[in-house]
């Protein structure tokens, strides 16, 4: 398709400067609204490639993370509109004077609420297949992003370096309000293998009615305080305190999840929230991760690599999914998590503003402190990582612009 510079660059008055603003991509789950945008370094914008000589204009930035709940994307909007940055789109090259910018999106939100977003933002959403995005989104972090994959055995994180030539075949599980399984095989090469619908919106929704927390971090962190061996039913309960060493069974693993509260006559008021949240994230994750090893198992695939929003970089989580692969792989197979968890989905649809020649990807030799510079979808890129990314965390890039 034939495209127009970005309208960022033809029309803004607001917060971020006009020199400032160039690309949005947004995700729009069945819980969250993910966000990801770029904003160029004032006086960025050189032209001189690895040898010195011009090339096409490089634009170095910064790019954002922030996200919303889903439920709330009228805040979305609005900070989306107090930083200008829905005109940060693009436009076809034979738009007329009335045609709308065009903004890349994904995420089931992305057929709801487009008629919303062109009515509060007048902007239309060109929307980008999820799988599609959540692979492109886990190659290019897998791929350019320096220590972005890190397994959590024992309570320590453990990062790892990804070997270009051995990548794939992996299993990427997305851990959103549902799960998807993705056999990845390249770029753009992938199969959706399996899903399950007991996910990230099942614990928040479920916790939220046992243990009337306000918020999904209040969950998460009651849990932290939990014991889950007061609701469970473990093994020992069962066994008087023995293990059941024949089926590889120990007395402390669990045989029932939540099966305590069928045998104690108590009411759920008599149970601590904590010890219920506990009880709950633990059955999720552990499920998760046994159907994700059966998946894995199915394909013989080794690797397997959790994102989504319902891990939150959360300890206990982590740790649960990394026993439950390793004990049904009898420690074949690893799990392996992703810094940007949640943002696979958008950073896939900001990828994507490539295949309209808008801002491929690509850095130049001049930024010196890149960690990782790697080939992505033909063009070369990488990019730094700060120390400590959370929720508002930011990449320095590099990204070029067709002229
Ligand atoms: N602040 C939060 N509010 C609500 N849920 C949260 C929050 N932080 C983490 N979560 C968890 O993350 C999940 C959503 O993850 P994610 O954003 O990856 O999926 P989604 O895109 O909303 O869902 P889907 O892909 O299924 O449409 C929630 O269901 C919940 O378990
Ligand atoms: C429906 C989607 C893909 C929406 O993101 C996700 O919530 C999901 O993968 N749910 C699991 C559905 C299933 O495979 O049973």
């Amino acid at each position: 398709m034939d495209v127009k510079k970005p309208a960022s660059q033809e029309n803004l008055n607001g917060n971020e400067s006009e020199s400032q603003i160039s690309h949005l991509a947004l995700d729009i789950g069945g819980s969250l609204i993910k966000v990801v945008y770029f904003l160029r370094s004032n006086g960025s914008g050189g032209s001189v490639d690895d040898s010195g000589k011009k090339s096409d204009p490089v634009l170095e930035g910064r790019l954002h993370f922030a996200k919303f709940e889903t439920s709330k994307i009228i805040d979305c909007l609005e900070f989306i509109r107090s930083k200008n940055l829905h005109l940060a789109g693009f436009r076809h090259h034979d738009a007329s004077a009335n045609d709308k910018t065009l903004i890349k999106a994904t995420g089931g939100g992305a057929y709801k609420f487009a008629d919303l977003i062109k009515e509060k933002l007048g902007v239309v959403l060109d929307k980008e297949d999820e799988m599609d995005c959540l692979v492109t989104g886990a190659n290019f972090l897998l791929k350019a992003v320096h220590q972005e994959a890190f397994t959590y055995v024992d309570g320590q994180k453990e990062f790892l370096q990804i070997d270009q030539n051995d990548l794939y075949p992996y299993l990427l599980v997305n851990i959103g309000s549902g799960v998807s399984m993705i056999k990845v095989d390249g770029d753009g090469k992938f199969e959706r293998i399996s899903g399950t619908s007991v996910g990230g919106g099942t614990f928040w929704g479920l916790g939220r009615l046992l243990t009337n927390c306000k918020s999904f971090d209040e969950l998460l962190e009651l849990s932290h305080q939990g014991n889950n061996r007061v609701i469970d039913m473990l093994v020992g309960d069962i066994y008087g305190g023995s293990e059941y060493s024949k089926i590889g069974l120990t007395s402390t693993n669990i045989a029932s999840s939540f099966g305590k509260a069928i045998s104690d006559n108590k009411e759920l008021k008599d149970y601590k929230p904590e010890d219920v949240a506990r009880s709950l994230l633990r059955m999720i994750s552990n499920n998760i991760g046994q159907i994700s090893y059966l998946n894995a198992l199915r394909f013989g695939l080794k690797r397997i690599f959790f994102a989504g929003f319902f891990i939150r970089g959360h300890a206990y989580t982590m740790d649960t999914i990394s026993v439950a692969v390793s004990f049904w792989s009898k420690g074949d197979a690893k799990a392996m998590f992703l810094r940007h968890e949640g943002f696979l989905g958008a950073l896939g649809a900001f990828v994507s503003y490539e295949n309209h020649g808008l801002g491929g990807l690509k850095t130049h030799q001049s930024v010196q402190q890149f960690a990782v510079s790697e080939t992505y979808a033909g063009k070369k890129m990488c990019c730094l990582v700060n120390e400590d990314l959370n929720d508002n965390e930011s990449i320095d890039f590099g990204v070029a612009f067709a002229a």
